[in-house]
Order: structure tokens, then sequence, then C-alpha cells
């Protein structure tokens, strides 16, 4: 066992990369920052994007040839069925991470890169994927399945698995925090809403069901996703509209959700464009909230009796808007929103709901970051045992 307490986490999205440096000594982060836009010219791809962290980091006397360094987690979006825990990489760890890139094709080569490029840097470092899709792996096969033939779905390996796990496992347990009690202890609905959003239902600690499926398409409407839709949407494009699959894919994936609806993937913009009148992103907002608020009703109903609902990530954390349209209405749920709560913007966990609601509505900003790096180096810190 060697005094390295330090762990750097990357987090490598389809076009952005974040980066964390934790002192696992304190939890205190030593650096951290983004590299955004990857794909134009300023950086053509995540080799570049990574070469300039790692040289960033250098430059300030924190590079990956530091002995305080005791290992590198990685977010590794996609773990199939296989992985439902924290997993120390090795060649095989990684073949079978390459083997399912066609179930995220936008996410999983990323991760990819960021393992071979620190491969590379530091051979002899201790590498580490938590996966996005382990937390959701406790869902009963009754979420989990799809209804179609059980033979083609299981040599398709075609069930729902699930992402922002990570983010769903930490904001899961902040809200127990925030009301004094243990994971074990509540029932939360989590809603996380970042460029890319899912909504999960969370029974004592464990996930039971959640709103992203086979890839992290279904479910709620997102920046540039669709989100739910009939699956004979693409059968009717295909066929009626002459296109390819791949047009499809580029479409719901990329083209769909507020940017596909009013031109705009940012909520910032689209709320502004609303202050001004804006018709189109009147409806965006409008749709968007519609989706949400389905999902707060049907996971109502899967947990039973629900102590808190979470808003996380960029626009949960920052979006008044947002969180005061979904929950509107349902005080007969026991949600009673505290307007003046709802319009304080903090970056610590909160309770933005009136005294006497009966569920807890709250806002607590999630740290992918922080919550993989902990679950490294509890991992390597084991194994050096
Ligand atoms: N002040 C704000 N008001 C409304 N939305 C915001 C605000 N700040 C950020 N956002 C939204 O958060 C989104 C990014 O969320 P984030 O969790 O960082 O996404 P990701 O990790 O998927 O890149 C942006 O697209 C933007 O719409
Ligand atoms: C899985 C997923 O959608 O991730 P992100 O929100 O980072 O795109
Ligand atoms: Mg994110």
């Amino acid at each position: 066992m060697t005094d390295a307490s330090r762990v750097l986490v990357l987090n490598s999205g389809s076009s952005s990369v974040k980066y964390q440096l934790v002192e696992m000594a304190d939890g205190s982060r030593l650096g951290s920052g983004l590299v955004e836009r990857i794909g134009e010219p300023d950086c053509p791809d995540h080799t570049t994007a990574l070469t300039r962290i790692a040289d960033e980091l250098a430059d300030r006397g924190l590079g990956l040839d530091s002995p305080e360094l005791a290992a590198v987690g990685h977010r590794v979006v996609h773990g199939g069925s296989r992985f439902t825990a924290p997993t120390l990489i090795t060649d095989e760890v990684l073949d079978a991470v390459r083997e399912l890139i066609p179930l995220a094709p936008l996410h999983n080569p990323a991760n990819i890169t960021g393992i071979e490029v620190t491969r590379k840097l530091r051979p002899d470092l201790p590498q580490v994927a938590v996966f996005d899709t382990a937390f959701h792996t406790t869902m009963p096969e009754s979420a989990a399945r799809y209804a179609i033939d059980t033979e083609t779905a299981d040599r398709y390996a075609v069930r729902r698995y699930g992402f922002h796990g990570t983010s769903h496992q930490y904001v899961s347990r902040g809200v127990a925090r925030l009301l004094g009690k243990s994971p074990e202890a509540v029932n939360v609905i989590v809603l996380h809403l970042g460029n890319g959003a899912s909504a999960s239902a969370v029974a004592g600690g464990v996930c039971v069901d959640t709103s992203m499926g086979l890839t992290p398409l279904e479910g709620l409407v997102m920046g540039t996703r669709s989100g739910d839709l009939d699956p004979a949407v693409l059968l009717h494009l295909h066929r009626v509209g002459g296109f390819s699959m791949d047009e499809i894919d580029s479409l719901l994936n990329r083209r769909s959700g507020m940017l596909g609806l009013c031109g705009d993937n940012d909520m910032r913009e689209v709320s502004r464009r609303m202050a001004e009148g804006d018709r189109s992103a009147r409806l965006a907002f409008d749709i968007y909230v519609h989706r949400l608020r389905k999902y707060i009703g049907a996971y109502y109903a899967v947990l039973g009796r629900v102590d808190a609902i979470a808003f996380t990530a960029g626009v949960g954390e920052n979006a008044a808007d947002v969180r005061e349209a979904a929950v509107s209405g349902l005080e007969s749920l026991g949600l009673v929103l505290d307007p003046a709560l709802n319009s304080v913007r903090s970056p610590e966990p909160r309770v933005v709901s009136r005294e006497d609601s009966r569920v807890v509505i709250a806002v607590v900003p999630t740290d992918e970051e922080l919550e993989i790096a902990q679950q490294t180096f509890s991992l390597v810190s084991s194994a050096a045992q």
C-alpha cells in the first residue's frame, strides 16, 4: 500500500470531457475543468482534448507522472448486463466495453479513448471504470424488460439498462442526508435534467425504475434527443419518408428534443425567448414539462409512497421555472412548492417545498466526478490490502 491518495476522474461525453483531480484524504479538488466542442477545428478529437488536460495538469505540477496519484477513474456510460460495480480496467474489460459500442455509440468510444490515452502516459497506474448503468441493475425484470418476443430480446441483449446511474445514486443519498434519514428509509424520485435527461424511482436506496432504456434515447425530452415516441415513427420515416437508419439515428439523437422543437437546446435560451413571447420556445417548454410531469406521476405509482422529489443537473439545479411548472397543480399528491425558496440560487443541497408539503421537493446538485473518485479510490484501496 502506497500513500498515494489522489484520484483523477475523466468524464468523457460525446462532445466534451470534464475532469477533476481529487485529494481523497480530505475530498478537496486540486484541479477541475472542462474541454468542450470536441469535433470542431480547435479541438478535433478526444485524444486532443485529453492531451490538453494532461498538459494543463502537468503545467501545475499535478501531471499524470505524479507519485501521489493513486488511480484514474473513468465514467463509462454503457456496462451492459455484465458490469454491476466499479471495475479495475484490464485488457479483457476494455474489450468488453468496446463490444458495447453499438449500444452507446456517442459515449463508449470517448470513454475508451480516455482509458487508452491514460495508459500510454502511465501504463502502471490502476484505472477504474465506473458505469452509468451499474446503479440500475437492481431494476426488477418487470421494469427492465420490453414487451417483445423474449428469445429475440435475449439474443440481442435488448432490455432497459438506464443511464446517469452515478448521479441518481449520489443524489438519492444526498436527499436522504438532507432529510436526516438513511438511504434505506426513503423513497425518492430523482430528476436528472442536463443535456441528457433521465428520471429514476429509488426505493430505500435501490433503483426500481428509470426512464432511459437500451440506449440513452428513451424517456424525457432532452436537449437534442426526442425521448419516448411510438416505435412506429421509425418505420414510418423509413418506409414513407425514405430515411435511412443512420438518418433516423441522427434525427432522434442529435436534431430532436428542444433543438428540434424550437431551434435551441439550451434551456437558458428557451426561457429567455419565452419571456419575449416566442411561441415555439413556449411550446417546446410545455412539451418538456408535460413529459416530466408524466414521469413524476408514473414513478409516484411505481413507488407507492414518495418521501421526496429531487431535481439535479444543469436544468434541474438552475431552472426555477422548470421546477415550478413540473410540480404545479400536484398539491393533492402532497407536493407543495415554496415559490420564495424555489427562486433562491445556491450550489448547496436545499429544500424548495413548503413546510406543510407531505413530499419534500429538493434541489441536490450532482457531482458525478466526486462519486466516481470515491468509488475508484475505494476499489484500489481494498485491492491493495
Ligand atoms: N441557469 C440556467 N438556467 C437554465 N438552464 C441551465 C442553466 N444553466 C445550465 N442550464 C442547462 O443545463 C444544461 C447542461 O447541463 P449539464 O448537467 O451540465 O449537462 P451535461 O452534463 O449533459 O453536459 C444546458 O444545456 C442548459 O440548458
Ligand atoms: C448517458 C447520457 O445521456 O449522458 P449525457 O447526459 O452526459 O449525454
Ligand atoms: Mg452530465
